[in-house]
């Protein structure tokens, strides 16, 4: 299934500033790489020096508070920058090609700020001592940020992240159409990106109060984000994606369903 709609190119952009823009979007690209790859550490507790239970010390409840205002500064930008409304009135500042890269920038400062200023609860609510039990956990959690990569790949990995936009520009073509895509993992559920999220966030060998609270917080803004996800999807695809919304389940697989 799949329907196209044309995007149009209202910026036309000279060599140079051609240039100038694929250097931008190849930057903020590596950026965001390394910096959510960072992220998976710093939640999982591996690999990097600063994790989700290490930063200033705080009393509980300010440290409440600054994490749950980080949660929101981070939803807020994913929410607001990421609505057609905004993009409208954004490509009139910035030029349309920089326009997916510069959203990936302001998500990659946010995911920064929070992990910068995050105030650790490093209490625990759960702990698994066995060994291999550990090692289980950790490879399912890593299973759902593998489920996340598989899912950027499955939709267009590069024309998410603003890459495409800014090297078809480079080429003088204007912007690729909007595709609706029912890709193997998206014929089992519609979010399988943000099912992979959820899965890395709450299956952890040992939870801690922070943790949790991340948990919470990310889960509530992807339930909050899917409404207007899918509200904007029905918008530019109409019917099939109204059809598709009632095949196929949102974040849980149906028990012996085949995808379709
Ligand atoms: C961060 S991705 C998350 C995709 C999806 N919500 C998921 O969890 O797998 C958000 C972008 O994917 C696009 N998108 C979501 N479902 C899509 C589909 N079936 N086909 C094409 N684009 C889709 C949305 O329009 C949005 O620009």
């Amino acid at each position: 299934m799949a329907e196209m709609v044309e995007a149009p190119q209202k910026h036309r952009t000279g060599g140079v500033a051609r240039t100038l823009i694929t250097v931008y979007g190849t930057v903020v690209y590596v950026t965001f790489l390394v910096v959510f790859l960072y992220a998976m550490g710093w939640v999982e507790g591996l690999v990097v020096p600063h994790t989700i239970n290490d930063g200033p010390a705080a009393p509980v409840a300010v440290a409440v508070v600054v994490d749950v205002a980080l949660l929101m500064i981070f939803a807020m930008q994913h929410s607001v920058m990421a609505r057609p409304w905004f993009k409208k009135r954004w490509t009139k500042i910035v030029p349309e090609p920089m326009e997916r890269s510069t959203y990936v920038l302001f998500a990659t400062a946010a995911l920064a700020l929070m992990m910068w200023q995050w105030r650790p609860l490093p209490d625990q609510i759960w702990h698994v001592e066995t060994s291999w039990v550990r090692v289980a956990i950790f490879a399912v959690s890593l299973g759902g940020w593998a489920l996340v990569l598989a899912a950027t790949f499955a939709i267009d990995h590069f024309d998410l992240f603003g890459v495409r936009q800014v090297l078809r520009n480079q080429s003088g073509k204007s912007a690729l159409p909007s595709h609706f895509r029912t890709p193997v993992l998206y014929r089992v559920i519609r979010h399988p990106l943000y099912a992979g999220f959820i899965i890395a966030f709450w299956v952890a060998p040992t939870m801690t109060w922070g943790r949790l609270l991340f948990a919470v917080g990310t889960t509530g803004f992807i339930l909050v984000a899917v409404r207007f996800e899918e509200h904007d999807l029905i918008d530019t695809f109409g019917d099939d994606y109204r059809t598709y919304r009632t095949r196929v389940p949102m974040l849980v697989p149906r028990c012996g369903a085949k995808p379709r």
